[in-house]
């Protein structure tokens, strides 16, 4: 199948700032991508002009084989949903919602009608007087029952609740499971959304450190306990990520291929081992790399 988005040595740079370098990926049909990355990583960039709202300043992207810029067979597909969504404030919620229903062809209204019920969303209020948690479900509402093609959420859930969070990663997955279609979610909160994600893009600095099904990444990165030697032993052939002293025993983060032959290689240097959860995967990836994971291990010395 051919992807839905390719992106090819994609580069931004804002005056003095170079918020995406190179980057290049291409997206499949039917997946759900975690797009991951600190505070200025360069995500919002990659998203803005993935849905023609930013301009690259060089480099080639694709998205249903075409350029998005003024292109309404491809921005007809695309659904963008903001961390900080704004409407016109003469807007009720029904309003936005019948201009969604206007905007993208496979809106389902009865789902919509649905999720509005869902989060508890006043249809006939205005949007002016909607609370902050109450405006990112109205955009997370019209995310969902767009059922576009490409869907991007970019940090939809800022005031948001833990219960509601729930309810959109459940409608998320129950709807996707339905109807697939290619859903880029980008959050910090990882831990939250690690079963959801089956893709994991991480973006850091503007470049792309990793382009990975969720999957392999799980058993690409573990932690390693236990006397300083045998762990300085096993980690001669990975790469270490992160390390913690205490007492004579050390606490690695490594990352390698890590078959059977491997493991049993660790448990007859009498280690301990423990797979990374996805959030503690993208930390160590992120603070210890710079690009340059095997040259930056991060040694932190506890006692
Ligand atoms: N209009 C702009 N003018 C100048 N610099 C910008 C502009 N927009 C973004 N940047 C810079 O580009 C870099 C990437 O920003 P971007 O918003 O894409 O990051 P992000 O990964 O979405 O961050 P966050 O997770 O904090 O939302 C940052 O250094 C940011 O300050």
């Amino acid at each position: 199948m051919n992807p839905v988005v390719t992106v090819t040595d994609l580069t931004k740079r804002y005056r003095g700032v170079t918020a995406l370098d190179k980057v290049s990926f291409s997206l499949a049909g039917n997946r759900i991508y975690g797009l991951l990355g600190r505070n200025g990583a360069g995500k919002t960039t990659l998203m803005q002009i993935l849905t023609a709202q930013n301009f690259a300043t060089s480099g080639e992207i694709a998205v249903f084989g075409q350029h998005p810029y003024e292109n309404e067979s491809v921005l007809s597909r695309t659904c963008f949903i903001k961390e900080s969504q704004t409407y016109p404030s003469n807007l009720r919620v029904e309003h936005v919602l019948r201009a969604a229903m206007l905007v993208y062809p496979n809106w389902d209204e009865e789902f919509a009608r649905q999720l509005v019920d869902d989060f508890r969303l006043p249809p006939r209020r205005n949007v002016r007087k909607l609370s902050r948690g109450m405006l990112s479900s109205l955009g997370i509402v019209v995310g969902l029952a767009s059922r576009a093609p490409l869907t991007f959420f970019d940090e939809p859930y800022l005031g948001l609740d833990a219960v509601a969070r729930q309810i959109f990663y459940d409608r998320l997955l129950a709807d996707y499971t339905e109807h697939p279609r290619t859903i880029v979610l980008s959050t910090h909160l990882i831990d939250e959304v690690s079963d959801l994600i089956e893709h994991v893009l991480l973006i850091d600095g503007g470049r792309l450190l990793l382009d990975e099904e969720a999957e392999a990444l799980r058993g690409q990165v573990l932690t390693v306990s236990g006397p300083v030697a045998a762990v300085d032993e096993f980690t001669r052939t990975a790469t270490e990520l992160h390390r913690v002293l205490l007492a004579g025993t050390a606490r690695a983060t490594v990352r390698g291929d890590f078959g059977p032959a491997e493991r049993e290689r660790a448990r007859s240097l009498g280690l301990g081992l423990e797979a990374s959860s996805l959030q503690e995967t993208v930390v160590r990836l992120t603070t210890s790399s710079n690009g340059h994971a095997a040259d930056a291990t991060s040694k932190e010395a506890v006692r």
